[in-house]
């Protein structure tokens, strides 16, 4: 979970670091309802791996992009410290530069 409420519930994770998992966010650039969304994504094999994913949000035309990497907190706990750019849908090319937010935001296992 984030400090945004959000929380995602990840699969198994492949032989090749290939996952897939939903995102169930709390809050919204959008004002439409809110919706569990799929994401699949990729880790490195070793320990306090590298990590990035996708999110295709089910109740807009955006889509998130997720990287960044999983440490063990003080608590000895696993942590994602997390870069994403969410890019929201445009109805014209005129509106392309105001389309892309980048964010940076931290994950805790519930
Ligand atoms: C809730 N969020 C969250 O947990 N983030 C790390 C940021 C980056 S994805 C965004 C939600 C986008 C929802 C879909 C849309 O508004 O079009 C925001």
């Amino acid at each position: 979970m984030n400090n945004l409420g959000s929380n995602m519930t990840i699969s198994a994770v492949s032989r090749n670091g290939l996952f897939s998992g939903v995102y169930l966010t709390a809050v919204s650039a959008t004002n439409k309802t809110i919706m569990e969304s799929p994401l699949i994504g990729y880790q490195q094999l070793k320990g306090s791996p590298t990590i990035g994913f996708t999110v295709k949000w089910t109740f807009s035309d955006s889509i998130t992009v997720f990287t960044g990497q999983c440490f063990i907190n003080g608590k000895g706990r696993p942590v994602l410290l997390m870069s994403w750019l969410l890019r929201s849908d445009s109805d014209n090319i005129k509106d392309d530069w105001k389309q892309t937010r980048v964010g940076f935001n931290n994950f805790e296992k519930l």
